[in-house]
């Protein structure tokens, strides 16, 4: 009655107006807790090769093994975490054997696990955030290691209690820019819904794409070498409450764009065999010649150009050569990169995640060294297209 009482009293656009005002949040969304998550089951970079070459049954395979023990003693990887183990793929040829379907059995998989790990994450980040689950109003989930009706989504909010009327979200096949995208959903959803708290959960596993060497596709030992299982949750949400919240990182704007003729690089297909994810051999290049234009790009409107170093970066570490590329595009200090090589030395490249678990490592490395000089920050998430995600950050 009082919407038609306004609506009379005055034209609707001001009303609309108003109403839409007041949905919205007054300040910047904020991270305000972070959690991370990992199976138990570990593997230590120098031992892979010969614990790859043992489960697939490929040991006569010798000229493709030495190949993945020289990638993985360069690799700048000293474990990573994965679901499967040895066990379990005793249990499925069809994960080793190319010539089997093995899709159904992978997704059978991942519909309980996913969710599972992503739950893990989600628990640590809301008991750190300090306030119960169903206080949770929005829900962004990201992976590619499942596709299913309902999604993670839907069964991580039953793990964890959340209210029937979260509003949730799920990325699906992003790739490694996955845990960026998801953030910046996040930062828009906090900004235009006036009081909401935003869980984002990433989750992957990498029994996705797990397969046998073969010598007609060397790029599978590439992966084999660099991708780890992991799930990270973040907290967003703007206008913090001050007895109980206490933000860590205030999101300051987001963007996306593509390298130009990138020529659709790190492609990623799901087959009968899983997901099948071809690295370019061009993305280091790519990311070297084009990793600077796209920062100035995205945060020159914001007035910022150049000195990179007086920022911190929280790059997406997609390997050692991205990091080398990023560092030598941008002409970083090595000091900058050291949470981004910290946690692909501690888990590999766990896509999506891994950026949630660099923030983490960088709020735990808060001195004035890594933090720069006015609090600001970068996180890059780079991904399939070649994708590069901005987001200017400020720690608080
Ligand atoms: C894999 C590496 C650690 C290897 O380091 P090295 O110092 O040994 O490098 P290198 O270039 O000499 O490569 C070693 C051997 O691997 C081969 N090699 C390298 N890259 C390859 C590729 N993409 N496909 C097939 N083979 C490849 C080389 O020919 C060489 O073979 P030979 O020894 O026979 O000469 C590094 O190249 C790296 O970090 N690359 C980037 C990986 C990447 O693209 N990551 C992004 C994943 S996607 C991602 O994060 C986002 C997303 O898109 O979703």
């Amino acid at each position: 009655m009082a919407l038609l009482g306004n609506l009379a009293a005055s034209p609707a656009a001001t009303v609309i107006r108003q109403m839409r005002q007041a949905q919205r949040a007054d300040g910047p969304a904020s991270v305000l807790a972070i959690g991370t998550a990992n199976p138990a089951n570990c593997v230590r970079q120098d031992e892979y090769a010969d614990y790859y070459f043992r489960v697939t049954n490929t040991e006569h395979l010798t000229k493709l093994k030495s190949k993945l023990n020289r990638i993985c003693g360069r690799s700048a990887i000293k474990k990573r975490y994965f679901h499967h183990t040895e066990e379990l793929l005793q249990r499925h040829p069809e994960f080793i054997d190319r010539t089997l379907p093995s899709l159904d059995a992978r997704m059978d998989i991942a519909a309980t696990a996913v969710p599972e790990l992503a739950a893990a994450a989600a628990c640590n980040a809301i008991a750190e955030w300090g306030r119960p689950a169903s206080d949770i109003t929005h829900l962004v989930v990201s992976t590619y290691s499942g596709a299913h009706m309902p999604g993670a989504d839907l069964r991580l909010a039953t793990l964890l209690g959340l209210d029937p009327s979260v509003r949730r979200t799920m990325l699906y096949l992003n790739g490694c820019s996955s845990g960026s995208a998801a953030l910046r959903v996040a930062k828009d959803i906090a900004e235009n819904n006036r009081g909401s708290r935003v869980l984002v959960a990433c989750a992957e596993l990498t029994l996705i794409l797990f397969r046998a060497p073969d010598e007609a596709h060397v790029d599978t030992v590439i992966m084999q070498a660099l991708f780890g299982d992991g799930a990270g949750a973040v907290i967003v949400g703007a206008e913090p409450s001050g007895s109980v919240e206490r933000p860590v990182f205030e999101m300051v704007a987001a963007s996306q764009s593509v390298i130009p003729e990138s020529n659709l690089a790190a492609a990623g297909r799901l087959r009968e065999d899983g997901l099948v994810f071809n690295p370019s051999f061009e993305m280091p290049a790519l990311i070297r010649e084009n990793i600077e234009q796209s920062m100035a790009n995205a945060l020159g409107p914001l007035g910022l150009s150049g000195g990179w170093n007086d920022l911190f970066w929280a790059v997406h570490p997609g390997g050692r050569a991205i990091l080398d590329s990023v560092e030598a595009g941008l002409q970083l200090e090595p000091k900058k990169l050291a949470a981004s090589r910290h946690v692909l030395s501690e888990y590999g490249n766990m896509s999506g995640p891994t950026v949630i678990f660099v923030l983490d490592e960088i709020r735990r490395r808060r001195d004035e060294q890594a933090l720069g000089r006015h609090g600001l920050g970068v996180l890059p998430g780079l991904g399939p297209g070649v994708t590069v995600e901005t987001m200017l950050l400020h720690a608080n």
